[in-house]
């Protein structure tokens, strides 16, 4: 992947392999004397099981320009949460497990609830919003880095070329995605982000006619990765959905809140594996199935957002548009993966399409038919201002969790 091009969107840093690892850690290293940089891992209680954490944590346990790692728990009981601390207790770095099931997380969440501002359903969306909640609390850290928790082939380098274009105090950035080619077990991954995201683009573009907000998510190489950084600044501020739409929520908010020059995105890996949900083509609550429902509606909404009129004869015509693009862009990665050795299953990738255009309608239904969903998860600045104990009682509530449960 080594191109040095710009599209003209935003800010592409690429990997040129002409600078060792080691020399942008030293680097980051002296950036963090003065900006401290945090790191937060959503996780689930099975990851610990899983076969990416314990390598994602030899790396982690070497790197020393870390202020400290929030790590929250979802699906734990209490026997899991206390394995899950002695798990992490390896990690060097001040870290804090986040029990999200815990009595007293409940109870928190009870009093959000009855002030109307509880995340709507749980998820990665509603564990990452917590950990930041938990951050804004600390009060301490100039950078945030976020990744997922069941990559395979991590290492220590992605973390650093992820963080580095915000923590560099002489770069204007405030928000750096990562990008990468999901390839893994000689196939050519990353499904939704090939089959869904780029082909509805496009599509949205030619039905609706052309958005800054379409042109500036076009640009980004891998939209729906979990990785990215960004300036603790934005984090009050922050709305994010509570469902599979997190990514593309993040860079939607960045581009409302942020100038197109505040953003960035960094190439952080030469090939990224992970473990791969099924397309769950019969269940539309599980997998990509329901994981494409989310991300059509997340980039709806946000198009509503800026004015723009979804009615059924829209959506009737853009999965029209989209089916035809979708099969113009599968013919390209069937190609690309060819001359590279991969393998791409045809038939199910077509498969997948024709479940992906049936949830451009579905989709498109339950945004028209429920103008009244509120999906996104209140800001921090929000809850401070209804409850401005709220934030204090919820992290004594996790150290008191923590003294509790050794
Ligand atoms: O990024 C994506 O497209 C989805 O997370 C699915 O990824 P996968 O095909 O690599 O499992």
């Amino acid at each position: 992947m080594a191109d040095f091009h710009q599209s003209g969107g935003v800010a592409e840093f690429h990997n040129l392999r002409s600078r060792p690892v080691e020399d942008l850690i030293k680097e980051l290293e002296s950036f963090s004397r003065n900006r401290k940089i945090s790191l937060i891992l959503p996780c689930l209680y099975s990851e610990l099981e899983g076969p990416a954490l314990q390598n994602i944590l030899n790396e982690l346990s070497q790197v020393k320009y870390l202020h400290r790692i929030i790590i929250g728990l979802d699906r734990a009981n209490e026997e899991q949460y206390r394995h899950a601390r002695e798990f992490f207790s390896v990690l060097p770095q001040d870290h804090t497990v986040i029990w999200n099931d815990s009595p007293r997380m409940l109870e928190i969440g009870q009093r959000l609830e009855t002030l109307g501002l509880a995340p709507e359903e749980p998820g990665k969306g509603k564990n990452v919003w917590s950990c930041m909640g938990y951050l804004i609390s600390c009060a301490d850290s100039a950078v945030m880095a976020i990744h997922d928790c069941d990559i395979l082939t991590y290492d220590r380098e992605m973390l650093a070329r992820l963080v580095y274009p915000v923590a560099n105090p002489n770069f204007p950035y405030q928000l750096s995605k990562g990008y990468y080619p999901r390839v893994g077990d000689g196939k050519m991954n990353g499904r939704v982000t090939r089959l869904l995201v780029s082909p509805l683009l496009v599509s949205l573009k030619k039905v609706i006619g052309p958005r800054d907000y379409l042109d500036y998510l076009h640009s980004f190489r891998y939209p729906l990765s979990g990785e990215f950084a960004m300036r603790t600044g934005m984090l009050p501020d922050l709305r994010i959905p509570s469902d599979w739409g997190l990514e593309i929520g993040v860079l939607s908010e960045a581009w409302r809140n942020l100038a197109p020059l505040a953003v960035c995105q960094v190439e952080i890996s030469d090939a990224y594996d992970h473990k791969h949900q099924e397309l769950s083509a019969e269940d539309a609550s599980a997998g990509l199935n329901r994981m494409s429902i989310d991300i059509c509606k997340a980039v709806y909404r946000k198009l509503a957002a800026d004015g723009t009129v979804f009615t059924s004869n829209v959506i009737r015509t853009l999965k029209a548009t989209y089916h035809r693009s979708a099969l113009d862009f599968l013919e390209a990665y069937y190609n690309d993966a060819r001359m590279n050795g991969l393998a791409i299953d045809r038939h199910t990738e077509e498969r997948t399409i024709e479940v992906f255009a049936e949830n451009i309608v579905k989709a498109g239904h339950l945004f028209i038919e429920n103008p009244m969903e509120t999906p996104f998860i209140p800001t921090w600045n929000r809850v401070q201002a209804a409850d401005p104990d709220l934030l204090t009682d919820y992290r004594n509530a996790i150290a008191a969790d923590a003294e509790e449960f050794r």
